[in-house]
């Protein structure tokens, strides 16, 4: 896999007009947790008490040890309590949401018991897969119940019975409940994954009707990595009282990833920053994030018209495209992949080790679940922003919101990946 990029680094840049300052705020503190009341430390899998063939398939997977969210959040969990659960990105909240439904779900029933509900095809399938594979030594069933397949399979799986586990996306699981084929009289719990996302703009109104099928005793857990307070009171109204594990907002700056700006000032600068980087981006893989659909496609298209490797991802693209892509940026196929903020949560990539944002993104929690996708469970990540001039009232904001210091790409950047 080779491009161009002959051309010398442009960075630092040769005019900086943004003084480093601009950008230099205090360091991120370690991260704390917030407890609404007393949560006890597990600190091991033993002493869970999770079904032996679950401990035996959390082993196999070389989960040596719970993370800290997995640690005060999976035996309230299994004890049957509502929960909210908030940790940075890449700490194992998706495993934690496979290890509880295998724990609660029972192979002697034959009727849909868990429910996990995620924003995106992409990310319903992947918690799909951990269950798979967490759950290999279990006989539970699970299925993925995502829009943009074919009804059929889904009619085929859910008629005949026998599924424990769903993990889907909001519109397809409510056609499914619509059309009686998912029973949701006999839920156990509700998972909302990103759940800041499902409750608010379009998700909100679907996962309602979803929740108003399941039974009043249901127990409901919502997890992500960023909860804003006006989400967490929405929550409320349909949780008892829940329990609730955050992290501070001072220890969500994902304290692997090493955080750095480019001062591109004006969008021209971009491309050609972003060409002089394609040494670095290739050294392990990368995901270059842009702001809409058409952008992604032009930077892909422009990039390959520079003889670069690529590969693309957004929402407009059918289903089969987006399996292919997801498949190929997965096997390592390919090492650069450009997407919209579809791909910026939850999806696991481990050998992703750098993030750049060619746009610096629209909403705070974003930046967060972007620069997520490098340094997972734990690994080395580095963040790369292009700040435009204008840029810079938006950077200050989102160091002021993580309390963090974004610094000047330093020219020996391949140093951190
Ligand atoms: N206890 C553990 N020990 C080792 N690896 C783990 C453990 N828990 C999870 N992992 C691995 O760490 C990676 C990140 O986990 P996961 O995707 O569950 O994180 P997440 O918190 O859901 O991330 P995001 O906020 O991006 O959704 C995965 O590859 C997962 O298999």
């Amino acid at each position: 896999m080779s491009g161009q990029g002959t051309a010398s680094p442009r960075y630092p840049p040769t005019s900086p007009t943004a003084s480093d300052s601009t950008f230099t705020k205090r360091q991120a503190e370690p991260a704390t947790f917030n407890v609404n009341r007393h949560v006890q430390l597990f600190t091991n899998f033993d002493d869970m008490r999770l079904k032996p063939p679950l401990l035996r398939g959390v082993y196999s997977l070389g989960f040596d040890k719970p993370s800290a969210i997995q640690q005060r959040c999976i035996v309230p969990m299994i004890r049957g309590h509502d929960v909210v659960a908030q940790a940075q990105s890449g700490t194992g909240k998706t495993a934690m949401i496979a290890i509880v439904a295998l724990h609660l779900a029972s192979a002697a029933f034959n009727h849909v018991q868990v429910l996990v509900l995620s924003p995106t095809r992409e990310l319903a399938v992947q918690t799909h897969r951990n269950v798979e594979h967490l759950g290999e030594f279990l006989s539970i069933r699970a299925h993925a119940c995502i829009g943009g397949k074919k009804v059929g399979d889904d009619i085929r799986r859910l008629s005949h019975g026998g599924v424990h586990i769903v993990s889907g996306t909001p519109g397809r699981v409510f056609d499914m409940i619509q059309r009686n084929l998912l029973h949701m009289n006999k839920l156990r719990v509700l998972f909302i994954d990103e759940a800041d996302e499902m409750l608010t703009m379009g998700f909100k109104e679907q996962v309602y009707d979803i929740y108003r099928y399941a039974p009043p005793t249901v127990q409901v857990v919502l997890v992500s990595a960023t909860l804003p307070s006006d989400v967490m009171e929405m929550a409320e109204k349909f949780m008892t009282q829940p329990i609730s594990v955050l992290v501070k907002r001072d220890g969500l700056s994902l304290d692997g990833i090493r955080q750095f700006y480019v001062d591109v000032e004006q969008e021209e600068w971009k491309f050609d920053t972003l060409c002089d980087l394609y040494e670095t981006l290739t050294i392990t893989q990368a995901v270059i994030f842009c702001n809409t659909r058409r952008k992604v496609e032009w930077l892909a298209n422009k990039m390959r018209d520079s003889n670069f490797v690529v590969t693309s991802i957004h929402g407009d693209m059918n289903q089969n495209d987006r399996d292919t892509v997801m498949e190929a940026f997965r096997a390592g196929d390919y090492r650069v992949l450009i997407a919209t903020d579809v791909w910026s949560r939850g999806i696991d990539v481990q050998q992703v080790s750098l993030v750049i944002n060619y746009d610096v993104p629209l909403h705070q929690e974003s930046y967060l679940h972007r620069i997520g996708r490098s340094g997972r469970f734990g690994r080395k990540g580095v963040a790369i922003t292009f700040a435009r001039s204008s840029d810079r009232r938006a950077m200050g904001a989102i160091e002021k919101f993580y309390g963090i210091r974004i610094r000047e790409l330093p020219a020996d950047v391949d140093k951190y990946l």
